[in-house]
């Protein structure tokens, strides 16, 4: 070995990237020692000999890299359909914490063998990955309560709404808003106004714990709670309880007053009379469209409802209320 080599062959060694090259049939001719050390945590010896292996092959007997968008991304590059790949895939090493990686695949420029070589390396983003979570988590929550921020909430609104629709399940919608709040900031001051918001919200997390379900602060001292597959029987049996939970804090402000709150509901699918079925295949003829926010807006006609049939109530969104109650907004 020349020392030329021997630099290089030390410089590819130090390298944190994990580097192969394979040739067209996807065998591997050459690995580096980041590569070797990743083998580890599958049991592999530091010394396997990796020559010969088919990198396909091994792509096919992980359950992590066993994906059609990763396997046809390779034989296109391979069989020169496309000058180069890239992707990031989610790695399970049985010894490991899940590991990010990026693979990048792309034709070498030599002249070493008849055969076209491919250089594979695959980078470690996991630290990236967790960063990147980091901040998505922050712009989807609220940081006085934690709860989903008003953003998440549509996102998973327009979720559940399509899931609803397309299953053919029930829906309910919450909207509630804490009683005299100005009265309570004023008389306990801002920062007690804040605890009680948080204690609000440890409340509605309680009752919002399944996947469908999400409690979100959708701005000041109003909050909203999803309900998957929630008739809207069973949403008034969970606003009361919450509802009792809230006097049940036992929060007094201005001398003698509970803190207290009102609860506006409105579900999809809401006639006792008619079938599952008949529901939904209404609520689409209604043209009620891909748009979960038109529950969200029914939930608040009901909450104001509540608050002008004197608060500390739960009300529900009906025909009974759109007839005799003018709703101005
Ligand atoms: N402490 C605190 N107060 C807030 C926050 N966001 C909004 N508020 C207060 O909540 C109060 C809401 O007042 P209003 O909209 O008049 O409603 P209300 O006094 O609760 O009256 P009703 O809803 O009709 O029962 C305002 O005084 C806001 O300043 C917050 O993050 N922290």
């Amino acid at each position: 070995m020349d020392i030329a080599e021997q630099l290089v062959n030390g410089i590819l060694d130090t390298l944190p990237l994990q580097i192969a090259v394979i040739d067209e049939t996807s065998s591997i001719i050459y690995v580096n020692q980041a590569w070797r050390a990743f083998g580890l945590f599958y049991g592999l010896e530091l010394n396997t000999d990796w020559f010969g292996i088919a990198y396909l092959d091994i792509c096919r007997a992980n359950e992590d890299t066993n994906l059609p968008l990763l396997i046809n991304g390779i034989e296109n590059v391979l069989s020169g359909k496309s000058g180069h790949f890239s992707m990031d895939y989610l790695c399970h090493t049985p010894t490991k914490q899940p590991t990010w990686l990026t693979l990048n695949l792309q034709p070498m420029q030599t002249t070493l063998a008849d055969n076209k070589l491919f250089l594979l390396s695959l980078t470690n983003i996991t630290h990236h990955k967790q960063v990147e979570d980091r901040i998505s988590a922050l712009t989807h929550t609220d940081p006085l309560t934690g709860l989903a921020n008003r953003r998440r909430l549509e996102q998973f609104m327009r979720d559940e709404w399509s899931r609803a629709i397309r299953h053919q399940s029930s829906l309910s919608v919450m909207m509630i808003d804490a009683d005299h709040f100005k009265q309570l900031n004023d008389s306990m001051g801002h920062a007690a106004g804040d605890e009680c918001l948080r204690k609000l919200a440890g409340i509605l997390k309680r009752y919002s714990n399944r996947p469908g379900d999400m409690a979100a602060r959708y701005g000041g001292e109003e909050f909203v709670l999803i309900l998957g597959q929630t008739t809207q029987q069973e949403a008034i049996k969970i606003a009361e309880r919450i509802r009792q939970k809230v006097m049940e804090l036992d929060i007094r402000f201005a001398g003698h007053r509970l803190m207290t709150i009102s609860i506006g509901i409105a579900s999809l699918g809401m006639h006792q009379s008619t079938s599952h079925k008949e529901q939904h295949a209404r609520n689409q003829s209604l043209n009620f469209s891909e748009d979960g926010d038109l529950l969200i807006e029914q939930a608040d006609k009901a909450l104001y409802v509540a608050k002008k049939q004197g608060r500390n109530r739960v009300e529900v969104y009906d025909k009974h209320h759109r007839l005799t109650v003018p709703l101005t907004f």
